[in-house]
């Protein structure tokens, strides 16, 4: 079978992936989910003209003239009203984010007065008619569109929606993802492994890349190398409503590799397997109806790899979040060789010399070297059949700093 260009491939994995259905959270747990509908101010912010400041509210025409005395007929703080109407000669106590006093229209600082006599302000420094005051709607309006549907909430948003008094929020569900280990080998961390047996970490790995597209995990543990036992973990999946199934491991083409057998015989349309790239050459994805299925290669470097490649911005698709590979130029620490068919994805160190990223690609780039992914900053791209490049040339990085 000819293998499926790596474009070719992300084309038909994000072709029909939209943004799942919405839920309605609370406010205090919305942080991090994006909006499914907009957000329109329920009120306006502030209610009514504000004090700014601490000090004495009275009217513009009666404090232009430093040396003033004005009458202290009042007092009010934040959260209160004054009942009464402030007359010309007059002046109200008043603190920061209360209301003005009908008839005022200024608010002239404490420190621009004294105390002249009990009930009398005299003003040190004249204040021009209009300041520091918030009028009424001066943050927004009510019935302002103030957030956008998709926007991915963070803190100020946040903030936002609850001044405009909205409890509860309408988001785009979280995508669940079901990942399932497969292989007779594997033992969970923290086993005493016996002769031929090894830890299953990917499932830790694709969990974090899951996690950090916007999704929810569910890991079914490990399946050992048998139809029956594997495909009670894919019918398990399906039932708890997963909606994309992550295998790791048995995409090849070895004996014991089952997951295509399984997943085809509990309803699976194969889309594509087997990519012209590398790590991750036997990557596999179909759909059982609403459910993605992406089979994983088992080694751990291609898992990882591959989840970074296909399963972040897919899950990033079903959850309306916004996603984009980190893809910089960066100059070669080391020289590489001509590359052959298939897309090679290079694990590099990334320093910064001078203000330029400089990748130096590891000597050994075998995909079960978890420590040398681990250490990447990044992966150097190389396209099919790219040319040898000599240190010092340019080359593209997608950057994992931050994500590894
Ligand atoms: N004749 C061929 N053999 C292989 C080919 C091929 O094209 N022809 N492809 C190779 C490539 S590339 C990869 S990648 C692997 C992937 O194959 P599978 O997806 O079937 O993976 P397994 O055989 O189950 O495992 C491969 C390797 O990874 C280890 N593994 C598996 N699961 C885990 C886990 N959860 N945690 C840690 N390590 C895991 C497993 O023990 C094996 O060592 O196939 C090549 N072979
Ligand atoms: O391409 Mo495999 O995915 O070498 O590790």
């Amino acid at each position: 079978m000819a293998l499926v260009p790596m474009e070719t491939a992300l084309e038909r994995l994000l072709e029909d992936a939209g943004p799942l259905g919405s839920e309605r959270v609370p406010l205090a747990l919305a942080y991090d989910r994006v909006l499914a509908e907009p957000v329109r101010a329920s009120r306006s912010q502030p209610p009514f003209d504000a004090s700014a400041m601490d000090g004495y509210a009275a009217r513009g025409t009666d404090v232009g003239t430093a040396g003033a005395q004005l009458a202290v007929i009042g007092e009010i703080a934040a959260g209160s009203t004054f009942s009464g109407t402030v007359g010309k000669g007059e002046c109200v106590r008043i603190f920061t984010g209360a209301p003005l006093p009908t008839g005022t229209d200024t608010v002239v600082i404490q420190e621009n007065v004294k105390i002249a006599a009990p009930g009398v302000i005299e003003l040190l420094e004249t204040t021009v008619s209009g300041r520091n005051v918030r009028r009424a709607g001066l943050d927004f309006v009510k019935g302002d569109l103030l957030i956008e549907q998709g926007r991915l909430l963070g803190p100020a948003a946040l903030s936002l929606a609850a001044a405009a008094n909205h409890a509860n929020l309408s988001v785009v569900r979280r995508p669940l993802v079901a990942i399932i280990a497969t292989g007779d080998e594997l033992l969970p961390p923290g086993s005493d492994t016996g002769p031929g047996q090894i830890i299953s970490s990917n499932p830790y790995g694709i969990a974090a890349c899951a996690r950090a597209a916007g999704a929810n995990i569910l890991d079914l543990g490990i399946a050992p190398d048998r139809k029956d036992a594997t495909s009670a973990l894919v019918k398990q999946a399906v039932a708890a409503g997963a909606n994309v199934i992550v295998t790791s491991g048995g995409a090849s083409v070895g004996d014991h590799d089952l997951v295509h057998e399984v997943l085809t015989s509990e309803g699976m349309t194969l889309d594509f397997w087997k990519i012209a790239m590398r790590p991750g050459k036997p990557l596999m994805f179909g759909r059982m109806g609403e459910v993605r299925c992406l089979g994983l290669p088992g080694n751990p470097v291609a898992s990882l790899v591959c989840s970074q490649l296909f399963l972040k911005p897919l899950l990033a698709r079903l959850g309306g979040r916004p996603f984009r590979q980190d893809i910089r130029t960066a100059i070669l620490g080391a020289g590489m060789g001509a590359n052959d068919h298939r897309q090679d994805y290079v694990r590099a160190r990334l320093e910064e010399r001078d203000g330029r990223l400089i990748a130096t690609p590891f000597d050994i780039q075998d995909s079960s070297m978890l420590r040398v992914m681990a250490a990447a900053g990044g992966l150097i791209v190389r396209a099919p059949f790219a040319k040898a490049l000599a240190a010092g040339e340019p080359c593209q990085v997608l950057c994992l700093a931050n994500e590894f």
